[in-house]
């Protein structure tokens, strides 16, 4: 694989351990270029969604989860980042959408800077709302109801919420955890044509069970095997001509 030239993201020797006997990701180095998406895929159980929390610090929430190595963002180590800077610099995007249930669809767009008690004049809410709604295609479908809750929308719509509650703390990175494996395909494929649009301003790491979405949307693509990152490339040779025995049975459907 080339030499990524503009790596925003360093993940650097990352070993993750639930437990003293296993370990979930093992020994895992990648540097991610800028202003690109790059997919992460593997059967279930390999590690990805264990190695997307590290970089988003989520693991602390688990009890007597073990990281070791460093993963760098522009230069600085995450893992000993303040959490705040740090969630304010990497955003994350789950499985189900998730908007605050007791916020209007305005508050959740701004909820990133209402909990961490910023303070924005209205007419700066108005233009942070209305940017972000409008960057993931919202807009249009939502002004007349900003003061509806979140809630209240289709989970496709309440996915793009979601993708806008975190681009409005206009983050480095944004992670997401298969962000469309809970919607229907409409819905999905209207996402999948907005991510390429994001490009510009935020940096993309994806995990994806959907080997066409990773071919679809992604520019470099991970294969993980067993806790340990197995083939890294652009997405395009890793499709064709995979290095690996076990990533070409990975993408040609005879590995789960
Ligand atoms: N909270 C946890 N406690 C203990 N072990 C865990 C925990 N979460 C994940 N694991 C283990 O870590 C390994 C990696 O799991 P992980 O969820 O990261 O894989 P994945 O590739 O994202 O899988 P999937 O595609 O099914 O979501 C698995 O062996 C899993 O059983």
């Amino acid at each position: 694989m080339e030499n990524i030239k503009e790596p925003i993201l360093q993940i650097k020797d990352v070993c993750i351990s639930y437990t003293s006997s296993t370990m979930a990701v093992k020994h895992v180095s990648a540097d991610i270029q800028k202003n690109t998406i790059t997919a992460i895929m593997g059967p279930s159980g390999c590690g990805k969604s264990t190695l997307l929390r590290a970089v988003n610090r989520m693991h602390e929430l688990y009890k007597n989860i073990r990281v070791t190595g460093e993963i760098l963002l522009n230069g600085e180590n995450v893992l000993q980042m303040q959490p705040m800077e740090e969630r304010r610099r990497i955003g994350m995007v789950f499985q189900r959408p998730n908007p605050f249930p007791t916020m209007n669809i305005y508050d959740n767009v701004l909820a990133g800077y209402l909990l961490n008690g910023i303070r924005l004049s209205k007419s700066e809410k108005d233009e942070i709302v209305e940017r972000n709604l409008r960057s993931v295609a919202l807009w249009d479908e939502v002004k007349d109801s900003l003061t509806k809750r979140g809630t209240f929308l289709s989970g496709g719509q309440q996915q793009r919420l979601c993708i806008a509650r975190s681009l409005a703390l206009k983050p480095d990175v944004l992670l997401m955890d298969e962000p469309t494996s809970a919607l229907d395909p409409i819905a999905t494929k209207y996402i999948e044509g907005l991510m390429d649009g994001l490009k510009k301003d935020v940096t993309i790491l994806i995990v994806t069970h959907n080997m066409s979405q990773a071919m679809r949307i992604s520019d470099y693509s991970m294969f993980m095997y067993m806790g340990e990152l197995i083939e890294y490339d652009r997405t395009d040779k890793m499709f064709d001509n995979p290095t690996d025995e076990r990533t070409r049975a990975y993408l040609t459907g005879k590995m789960g």
